[in-house]
């Protein structure tokens, strides 16, 4: 048996924290990928914080998408923003190496995709990113339970996962709170992000849930693909947003 290799990070990003209350990571599933580095640009200019970047394998998911030669190139192209990588994929030890030597900020995986939940966590934060788990809709939190102390994020998929545009199942709005006392009642570093289905007309309704970091693929990345029409969408967002008391 051999280790997983420990791969290091070389870049020095801008990890957009703990500075804002709510993080809006647009999903560029919903990009047009013949011109990607211009549609990230974009949508950041458009002032998204976070770049979600998913990667399925078409074996933990029905689908097949893109991998860590497209991280870099985001990187090479410029991109400073951070990218969080959501691993769809199985297994998963490879993989985060691969992405972290390409420039990931934030790394999450499914707990099912790997054999060893706490040694791929702790080395997602040996490579300098953070780490987070991510669940389905019909899985329990409990494998957050004896790796909490790992966890920078917890991601909760709204939709199942592997296709972009579905419909937002709201039985996931009760994981949230559980996943918001969970992180709370443990005084956790802990962001609690969403994924799947997220609007301008539910993004409120998430967030009082006790979600802080959301999701947004086919509601932001969309036709006419502008600048003007990905900030009108994120402002949107952000005035839903700042109805919620926190
Ligand atoms: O990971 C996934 C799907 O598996 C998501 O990131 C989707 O890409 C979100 O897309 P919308 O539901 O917002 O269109």
């Amino acid at each position: 048996f051999t280790a997983p290799k420990a791969a290091t990070k070389t870049t020095s990003l801008n990890m957009v924290w703990g500075d804002k209350d709510y993080l809006i990571a647009p999903s560029i599933l919903s990009a047009d990928f013949a011109r990607l580095g211009e549609e990230v640009d974009n949508v950041l200019e458009a002032g998204a914080d976070v770049v979600h970047f998913d990667v399925m394998d078409n074996h933990y998911v029905p689908n097949l998408t893109i991998g860590p030669m497209v991280c870099k190139a985001l990187r090479d192209h410029g991109v400073t923003a951070p990218i969080d990588v959501h691993l769809m994929v199985s297994p998963v030890d490879a993989a985060i190496s691969d992405f972290i030597d390409a420039g990931a900020s934030y790394i999450t995986f499914h707990p099912e995709a790997t054999q060893h939940v706490d040694r791929s966590l702790q080395l997602i934060k040996n490579g300098g990113c953070k780490a987070g788990l991510v669940f389905n809709p019909a899985t329990p939190l409990d494998a957050a339970k004896y790796v909490m102390d790992k966890l920078d994020i917890i991601l909760l998929m709204s939709v199942n996962p592997g296709f972009g545009g579905q419909a937002f199942i709201p039985a996931v709005l009760d994981k949230a709170r559980e996943a918001r006392k969970m992180i709370d009642d443990n005084g956790l570093d802990c962001r609690l992000e969403i994924d799947g289905g997220v609007k301008v007309d539910n993004i409120k309704e998430v967030a009082e849930a006790g979600v802080d970091m959301m999701v947004a693929g086919s509601a932001i990345l969309k036709e006419p693909r502008t600048v003007e029409a990905y900030k009108k969408t994120i402002d949107a967002m952000r005035a839903e947003l700042a109805k919620v008391g926190k």
